[in-house]
This record gives C-alpha cells, structure tokens and sequence, in this order.
C-alpha cells in the first residue's frame, strides 16, 4: 500500500511507511487477577505467580506432576496488583494507536469466566479512545472521521447492541472489506462524551447473566469497532486527496466455562455450551494458523471466527489479553487458557496500512493503470515469470548462504579437531607407537572430511547449476510470460520451471515426485531423444532450436569479448598467440584454452548440431557456473593449493560487454558475496586436447589473476578446498615424519615381528613395492561396496579414474574401504548414517543416486553427439527407438561389478558426461588428502590417460 504523499505530515508519512508492510507476531499478554473475596472467603489458594515481566510460574507442581510445564513466557505478563493503566501502555497500547496510521487493530481478552475479561477490556477500550482523541487533538492539521459500532454474538446469533432490536443479523461476504454484519449500526462520533454514552448503551445491552462464579458473567462475545477516516485538510475535496482508513476491534470475548464448575443448568448451560463451541473453534484457527498458513483454516466454523479472520491471520495488528484466575480451583482452565496464548504466539499477521483515493483520484489511478496494461499488451514488458525466476534466484542465493554457513561451521569444527591433534601430537613428542594411534586418528577424520565434502561439493554443484540457470533466464528472456512452453519464430524453448507441473512436483532434474509412492519418475511418454524438449527442466534439459544465430541469443561471437574479462591471461595470450581460432598450442593458457573450445563448440552446434548448452543464450560462457580449479604452486607454501578462478564472461556483471536488457533495474544480480564466493564450477571445455604441460600455463595464469586480485576466491570464505586444505597439510607433515622414521620402525617390527592393525597396514602401502595383488583385491571389494551402498556414480568415476595403483594410492582406498564398510554396515542394521551433516539411509541414498542418473542422462543429450549416443545405444543393447534410451544407457553404467571392462567404460562415460578429463590432479586434491608432497613423476603416474577417442 503507499503512502498519502505530500498530503501528510512528515512524522505521519514516516509511521505510514515503517509499518506499511508489517508483518508481525500477535503480541501476547497475561494478566494475572487477585484472588477474589469470594475465594478468598472459600479457602481458595493462589497457585500462579509473576515471577518477572514475562514469566508466570505454576508453583504447585508437586500436585500437577511433572507433565506439564510449569513456567510460561509471553510478551508480557502482569501480576494481579497491576493496574489495568499499565496494562494498557505496556501491553495493547501501541498496536491499539495503529488505527490512527491508518492500519487496522484488534485487542482480544481471552480466558474463563470470572477471569477479568471484562474488567480489562473496559478499561483498554477508554484508555484508547482517550489516547485518540488526544491524538485528533493534537493533529489539527487532518480532518478525522470516527465510527462506532458494537455486536455481540449470543448463542451464535449476532446481534446489534446500538439498537434496541433484537433481530440477529445476518453476515455478509464483502470482496472488499471481508466478513460485514449486514445493517450493523454505525455512529459517527462527535465527540468523547458521545461515545461514552455509546459505550454505556453496549454494556446495558449485552447480554449479562449470574452463574456460580460470576454475578455480572458476560454471556455473548462483544466486538467494538472504532473506523478512523482522516485527510490532510489541505487536500480536502481536491483530485489527489487520499483518505487513511482503518479500525480498532475491541473483543470481550465471553469465558470458557465448566458447567460443573459454573454450576450452570437452563439458559445459562445453554449459552455456556455456545460460548465454548465458538471457543474451540477459535482455539483451532489459532492452533493451526500457529503451525504455519498451510492448508484449510476453519475460519467459517463459527461467526467469531468469521468475524476475526483479518485480525488473526490478516491485515491487522493485533494483540491478545490472556486473563487467568489464580486460584487452584481453576488450575486446568487457567492451563487451557497458557496453551492458547502459547499457540497464540505463533501466528503471525501482515497489517498494511489502508489508503482509500478519492474519486476523482480513484479515476486518475484506474486510468493510469488501464494504460499501462494497454502499453503491457502491445509490448509485453517483463513480467510474472522473471519475477517468478527472480524469486527462485533469490531462494537459491539464500540456500547458497546456508550451505557457506554450514561449511563455516565445518570449518570450525574440522579446525578444533586439527588442534586437538596438534597438541596431542605436541603432547606425546617423539613416542612412535603414540604417534601412530594419533595418525590412525587423523585418518578416521579425514575419512570423514572426505565424505562430507563429496556431499557438500555435490549441493553447491547442483544448487549453482540451478541458479546459474535461473539468471541465464532472467538476463536472456526477460519479455518472457508464464511458465512452460514458449515458442517464437528464432527459438522454441520448452521447460518448466518452477517446479510445479502436471500436478506432480517436480525435482530439479526432471523427475516427477511421486507423492503417494514417495518415487521419483522420469518424464514419461515421450521419445528420448525428444523428451527434453518438452519436459526436461534446468539445468540441464533446456532445449533451444538453434537456428537462430549467436547474436539473437545475447552472444558476441566476436573475440573481443573476451578482453573484457579481468582475466590477465587473455592479454598474455593474445601476445603469445594473436590468432585466435589457431589451435591450442602450448603457450596457450589454459582460460583461453577453454574459452575457445568454448566457442568452437558453439559455432560447431550453430552450424549444425542442434542441440545448444543451456547457457550459450545469455553471454555466459558453457558451463558459466562451473568452477575452474588450478593447480597453483604456491613458492612460498608446502602444499598444492587450490585457487578458483572466473570463468570468462561468467556472468554478465561481471565485467562482461552484455548490453544492459533493463532487467537490472528490477533485480540488481546476485549479492556480490554470493558470486564471489561461489565461482563457477568448470568440469568443462574439450580438456582432452590439453596435455599436462599446459598445467603449468595454467598455475602461472591463476597466480597472476590472484596477484592482481581480480576475481579469485574470497581468502576469508572457507571454500570446500580451503576446507581440507589444513588437514591436508597436516597430514603430509605427519606422512614425512613418518618417512623419515620409517627405517627405524622397520627394524623394531623386525624385531619385535608384531604387526599392528590400522596404520601399520597404512605404512605398509606406503613402504612396501607397489603389490597390484592386492591393489586389485581392494578394487573389487570397494567396487562392490559402492555399488551396494549406492555410491554417486561420479564419485566412483573420480575414485577408479585418480587412483590407478599407484603405491602411495593405498592410503585411499584404506580410507574408502572403512568409510564404505562403515556405510554399508549402517544401512544393513538400518540405523542412519550421517554424512555432511545429512541423514543416510539406503532409501535415501537409492534416491540420490537415481537423481544423479537422471541428471547424467540429460547430460548425455549436451556432451555426447547424436552419432556417439546411438553408438553407445548399439554396443549397450539398447534399441534405437526405444523409449527413455538415455536413461536406460545411464542405469546400466556401473552395473556389472564383476566385469572390469564394464566397470571402465561406464567410468570413461561419465568421465565424459562430467568433463573429468582437466581435472585428474585437481580432483585427486579435492578427494583432498593427499599424504605426499606433489611431485612431477606422481602427476604424470595419476594423471588422466584416457584420450577424447578412447572414450567411447
Ligand atoms: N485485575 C483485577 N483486579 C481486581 N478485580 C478484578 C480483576 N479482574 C477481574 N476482577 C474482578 O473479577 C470479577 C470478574 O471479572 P470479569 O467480569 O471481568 O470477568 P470475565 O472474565 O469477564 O468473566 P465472564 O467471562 O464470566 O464474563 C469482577 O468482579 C471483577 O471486578
């Protein structure tokens, strides 16, 4: 809602704005009365106290049990000597003087009969029409218009109680005011003492009965409604005149009774059966409004209800006045009444602050908006679905921000668990059989680190893709309307995203959820390799026709877009090698490497090949969001370290030459942090030409774009690398050690021919000749393993591909060994693992891993060519037309445990699917844990043999 502009006071615009978009909890207050004389008289007891402003204590608990809680705490609670004064300017009295900013209030009092409903209310009613009028007095400045009117509901009928008549009326659904009392009186005010005399017709006409523990019992719920209209004066009458208009419902609510206590029978059993009907049903709408806004409220089970709905879920503020007996006689009453105000507690409203226009500015305003549609429906502006993307842009953002804080909190605890090992190995100084326990140690944790940086490496990756998506879409299609299918004459897309589809939800890789079967489903009923255009989603199964030309899609095939980039590289290279579409030689920095067979892929797929990346359209290179990762050789450190750096053209803020398409004024981009502190994974490019002597372009190019502090990694985030990096290194200061005391250790054991369990096995790898035996032996076992826990089909790829037998690999697959082992004795006694913070269990696992097939199958559509896939499909056995081939390849990689053939071809697939074949050693140090310092001849020994041809 907006403001009233420069009609209003400047103290009154700045209320109208703090709060015109206030969402908020309903404010919650006890009030605790005296015993009465008539208790007092009866022996009664005082079991309830304050012990502060906000806490009130059962003290007789020794009767209760110990089943219910004895301490409560609202927002406020007032003892039984607090005047109802205080009670009002400590409690409702701010959300009461809402109404004058023109934004809608409601006080309730809640609570058994004879609790001191009434007595409270009366008083806050007077206190806030007093504070009102002073208010009107004080702004001579507006012109103010008050309303009042009164209801009761009695025995479910409402009645009016500024009119003698006794008829009940009738509520009436208003699509703009909600919930009316159809022909409710409505006074206008002239003054206070004109609504004291109001005031005092409610009470003579509200129906009042005696039960047995109240003389004077209030036997209807009563609503007051004060409408507060006020206008600048000095617009008064004019066009752009706008009227503040809200209202203050003052709710006596009638007590929650039992007949047995209330001792009531006749008329009065009647009323009290009405009384706690409507009251359950309250109790209910605010017991599920408390829970969250999901699914049906039952606000039409009772005409209180009905009647409140804005004040307890809507556009209001409201607060709630919980009154209670303290007397022990009424001790479960008083607990229904702390378990409303509990629930109460909970629900939130969003009050907004209500302007009504004039006519003629009513006029003005439709015939402004009748010509922006106009102008909408000639040129269709962005609309809902680039807020739609937007939104999800912005979740993603946020989810990236609690992945950042759950490695931070990772960090810290893989930081403390590093220092506890220094000072213990501080602590037992050069005693080798300590030192080994201590190194048996370290390894379980980095067993565990490895896992839960598999697990977290796998949520970035996805969660980037997913936003990389969304932002291509926001930046390339910013005209385009609704979701699902768009088609036009240069390209038709078809995807859907968010994902609601079909009345099935969607998961982010194109499956379907099955509710009821809690399954995943692929898409269905469509030819393979034509169900991505239809129904595959982001990020992988976009589909483009691409016949349109780069330049359409927001691409600048032209090399000078890459001089843009900040990447100091490029000018290197240009130097090195002013022709730009040669092939890569040597010289050739690895970024440009990349960028260009970026774009040869490209300018291959534009002449011909159909199928386009998802990320082409939109000035992204391929593949923006992925990370590259360089070996950078730190001089000064000891150990690899890993560096990010931008991919070029990685994002359109970032540097780039996109021209501006007008959408940035409606979404700045992404928060800086975010893209700064998550690079773009970069499993890309046609790596397969690079050889390892291109590495060391590389780590030059990386280190000068760190030197030069353009876009690197932020040193203070914790990245996953940085994650590991310090167990790292402590672990290969430990490995040397252990080097160098090796000799000694192997004649003590000599000597003593005792073979200790756990490291000393791990020593053995380490030491003893390369043994393929048992290389192989250990192979199998964990290629049985991965398959009956479900392995991420990646993760197995990246294993069989980086550790090929070398010695110094057997600390690996000790560690996959006793973490597979682990796993798969967790899921045989059903219990759950824990990994990355998340619960394992086999379901969920067989779920992940199905997943991570879909995701592989969309690849296949981008990384493989039409002519590769159905050679795959041939030598697969997998029929040409068949339905879902894709899939069908996907789920039979891995499949055949037994065979290594199979085992190397399925890997070599999804090396090829993943683009692994640039990242042997990165990915090695991101398994993380290397115990050795790097050498040349172990780089060459793990590095990626496979050629682009032997792969398939
Ligand atoms: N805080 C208080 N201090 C002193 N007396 C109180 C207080 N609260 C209530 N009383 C007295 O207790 C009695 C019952 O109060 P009241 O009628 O307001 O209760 P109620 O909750 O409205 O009951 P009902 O639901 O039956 O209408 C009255 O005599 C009232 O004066």
């Amino acid at each position: 809602m907006g403001s009233i502009g420069a009609e209003s006071s400047p103290k009154m615009e700045k209320m109208q704005m703090a709060a015109s978009t206030r969402e908020e909890k309903i404010l919650v207050l006890v009030r605790l009365r005296p015993l009465s004389d008539r208790e007092i008289m009866g022996d009664e007891v005082a079991d309830w106290e304050c012990i502060n402003d906000t806490t009130v204590l059962y003290r007789n608990t020794l009767r209760e049990g110990s089943t219910f809680p004895s301490a409560y705490t609202f927002d406020r609670v007032f003892r039984g000597d607090c005047t109802t004064r205080k009670v009002y300017e400590d409690g409702p009295r701010e959300v009461a003087l809402s109404v004058v900013s023109g934004i809608n209030a409601s006080i309730f009092a809640y609570g058994q009969t004879s609790s001191g409903k009434t007595y409270t209310m009366n008083g806050i009613t007077e206190y806030t029409v007093a504070d009102i009028f002073d208010y009107i007095n004080r702004h001579e400045e507006r012109a103010f218009v008050l309303k009042f009117s009164a209801i009761e509901i009695y025995n479910e009928a409402i009645r009016d109680l500024l009119s003698a008549d006794n008829t009940s009326l009738r509520l009436l659904d208003d699509p703009e005011k909600g919930t009316v009392v159809e022909k409710a009186t409505e006074e206008t005010l002239r003054d206070w003492n004109h609504l004291k005399e109001l005031l005092s017709v409610c009470e003579t006409q509200r129906r009042i009965g005696e039960t047995f523990l109240n003389e004077k019992s209030s036997r209807s719920h009563q609503i007051l409604r004060l409408t507060i209209e006020s206008s600048s004066r000095e617009f008064l009458g004019k066009e752009n005149s706008t009227t503040l208009s809200a209202t203050v419902n003052f709710v006596d609510l009638a007590g929650s009774e039992r007949a047995s206590q209330a001792l009531s029978s006749g008329t009065r059993l009647k009323e009290g059966c009405h009384i706690n009907r409507s009251l359950l049903t309250l109790g209910t709408v605010i017991r599920k409004l408390s829970k969250g806004r999901t699914g049906h409220i039952n606000y039409r089970d009772s005409k209180l209800t009905r009647l409140l709905q804005p004040a307890l879920g809507g556009n209001a503020r409201t607060a709630i006045i919980c009154t209670l007996s303290p007397s022990r006689s009424h001790v479960e009453q008083t607990r229904n009444t702390l378990l409303f105000a509990c629930c109460a507690k909970e629900v939130t409203t969003k009050a907004q602050v209500n302007v009504v226009m004039s006519d003629k500015a009513l006029v003005k305003h439709l015939q402004k908006e009748l010509a922006r549609l106009e102008s909408e429906l000639r040129s269709p502006a962005p609309a809902s679905s680039t807020n739609d993307y937007t939104t999800l842009l912005r979740k993603k953002d946020l989810q990236i921000q609690k992945m950042e804080k759950e490695i931070r909190e990772l960090t810290k605890q893989r930081d403390l668990a590093e220092s506890r090992i220094q000072d213990l190995l501080q602590m037992i100084g050069q005693d080798q059989n300590s030192r080994r326990t201590v190194s048996c140690l370290a390894l379980e944790i980095l067993s565990i680190v490895n896992d839960v940086l598999m697990v977290m490496l796998d949520r970035l990756i996805y969660v980037l893709f997913e936003s990389s998506f969304l932002q291509s879409e926001i930046s390339q299609n910013p005209n385009r309307q609704g979701r699902g299918r768009w088609d036009d004459d240069e390209c038709s897309v078809s995807e859907s995203y968010p994902p609601t589809y079909g009345g099935a939800a969607r998961t982010p890789y194109g499956t379907h959820f099955n509710g009821e079967s809690g399954t995943y489903l692929q898409d269905s009923g469509l030819d393979d390799d034509h169900s991505d255009a239809t129904s595959s989603l982001m990020p992988f199964g976009k589909k483009i026709d691409g016949s349109h030309s780069r330049q359409s899609l927001g691409i600048n095939d032209d090399e000078e877009d890459c001089k843009e980039v900040q990447c100091i590289e490029m000018e290197e290279t240009r130097q090195n090698n002013p022709d730009h579409h040669s092939p890569i030689s040597n010289g050739e920095s690895e970024v440009h490497a990349s960028v260009r067979a970026e774009q040869e892929l490209t300018t291959a797929q534009g002449n011909g090949d159909r199928e386009a990346h998802p990320f082409q359209n939109n000035g992204f290179t391929n593949d923006a969001m992925e990370q590259r990762l360089h070996l950078v050789d730190g001089s000064s450190s000891t150990s690899m370290k890993l560096a990010m750096s931008w991919s070029l053209k990685e994002s359109p803020t970032i540097g780039d030459s996109t021209p501006p398409n007008g959408l940035e004024r409606k979404y700045a981009g992404r928060p800086e942090s975010v893209r700064r502190r998550y690079p773009s994974m970069m499993y890309d490019n046609d790596a397969a030409r690079l050889t390892r002597s291109d590495s060391q372009s590389s780590i030059e190019s990386a280190a000068t774009v760190e030197t030069r502090g353009v876009v690197t990694a932020d040193e203070d985030i914790p990245t996953v690398e940085n994650f590991v990096a310090g167990l790292k290194e402590m672990a290969k200061q430990e490995y040397e050690k252990q080097l160098g005391d090796n000799q000694i250790l192997e004649a003590e054991k000599k000597k003593s021919n005792v073979k200790d369990i756990g490291l000393d096995a791990m020593l053995d790898e380490l030491t003893t000749p390369d043994s393929p035996l048992k290389f192989e032996r250990q192979q199998r076992t964990i290629i049985e393993l991965w398959h009956a826990c479900n392995v991420s089909l990646v993760h197995r790829t990246y294993f069989f591909l980086l550790f090929k037998g070398d010695p110094l690999d057997s600390i690996y697959l000790e560690v996959e060994l006793r973490r597979l082992s682990f796993l798969k004795e967790t899921f045989s006694d059903a219990k759950h693992g824990i990994s990355g913070g998340q619960t394992l269990t086999l379901a969920s696992s067989v779920k992940t891993l199905h997943r991570e097939r879909v995701m592989l199958s969309k690849l296949m559509q981008r990384r493989l060519s039409g002519e590769e896939r159905n050679r795959l499909y041939q030598k697969w056995g997998i029929g040409l037309n068949s339905k879902r081939r894709k899939l069908q390849l996907v789920n039979r990689l891995w499949g055949n445990t037994k065979d290594v053939d199979h085992i190397a071809e399925s890997a070599a697939i999804v090396a090829k699917l993943v683009r692994f074949a640039e990242q042997g050693q990165a990915l090695k140090e991101m398994f993380g844990l290397s115990f050795t310092p790097p050498s040349t001849t172990r780089m060459k020994s793990l590095g990626w043999t496979y050629s682009k041809s032997s792969l398939l």
